[in-house]
């Protein structure tokens, strides 16, 4: 169905100017598969990403973390999606599990957020995932499934999505989802978008899995249906996210 295998590094709030410019020189060296094959997305901190867009090489493309609810305006502290058209940032990260848990973001305020970056022509990657507690307890799937609804429920048009599942506990954990608990989720993700947005929806969507990837797991899970590529944290600061990058070749042989 034409689902172009994704590899999004989301540095979080990691890096100085120098670290920044040595990731994007590693990066720049790299020889990785050509952007038919896969496409890569970096996300620096917001103050790194002009330096970060006017260095990277251009197959490669930049993410902010977040962005306000609406347009800009009294908001201290906020970076407007405007803001990001205007310096020509394509995609953007929303409802992380760090933000949904630690600034209290809930699936509301996420779709509205996803709404209004589209609106304004920025690609998102959304994000999902279940914590431990709810894995336990046996509703990772109407969590996820909850999280989804409300994206959808304020969006018309897919196109511009690519839904992140990320277990939370997986994240920074180095406890990575075997490649068939995720592949049960991302299934039930696409399921959940056949009956409940269209079934061109479902099998158009990328949806990508984060959580302790790293170069020596990538390729298992990518070998899964439904894993339609990445979202890194950690390993996207290091070497090994070549690597990552590079196994979009399963899919392609
Ligand atoms: O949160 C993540 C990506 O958004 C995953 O982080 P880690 O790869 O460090 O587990």
């Amino acid at each position: 169905m034409g689902r172009k295998f994704f590899v999004g590094g989301n540095w979080k709030c990691n890096g100085t100017t120098e670290e920044v410019k040595k990731i994007v020189t590693m990066l720049n060296e790299a020889e990785v598969p050509s952007e038919d094959v896969v496409e890569v997305v970096v996300s620096p901190p917001y103050v790194f990403l002009p330096t970060v867009k006017s260095i990277l090489r251009p197959d490669f493309h930049v993410a902010a973390q977040n962005c306000w609810v609406k347009k800009g305006g009294a908001f201290t502290g906020e970076v407007s999606a405007e803001m990001l058209v205007n310096l020509g940032i394509p995609w953007v990260i929303l409802g992380h599990s760090e933000r949904r848990a630690l600034l209290n973001e809930s699936n509301e305020f996420v779709g509205d957020k996803v709404a209004y970056a589209l609106s304004q022509g920025i690609k998102v990657i959304a994000c999902v995932g279940e914590t431990l507690e709810q894995r336990e307890a046996g509703s990772t799937v109407t969590v996820v499934a909850e999280q989804t609804k409300a994206i959808a429920e304020k969006v018309s048009d897919w196109t511009n999505i690519v839904l992140a599942y990320e277990p939370v506990w997986a994240i920074g954990t180095g406890k990575v989802a075997s490649p068939a608990q995720a592949q049960e989720v991302h299934f039930e993700l696409r399921k959940w978008l056949k009956e409940n947005v269209s079934a061109e929806v479902a099998a158009s969507t990328r949806i990508i899995y984060g959580g302790s990837v790293n170069g020596a797991n990538c390729k298992e899970l990518a070998g899964q249906p439904d894993v339609d590529g990445f979202l890194v944290g950690g390993a996207s600061l290091k070497p090994e996210f070549v690597e990552i990058i590079k196994a979009a070749t399963v899919k392609s042989s």
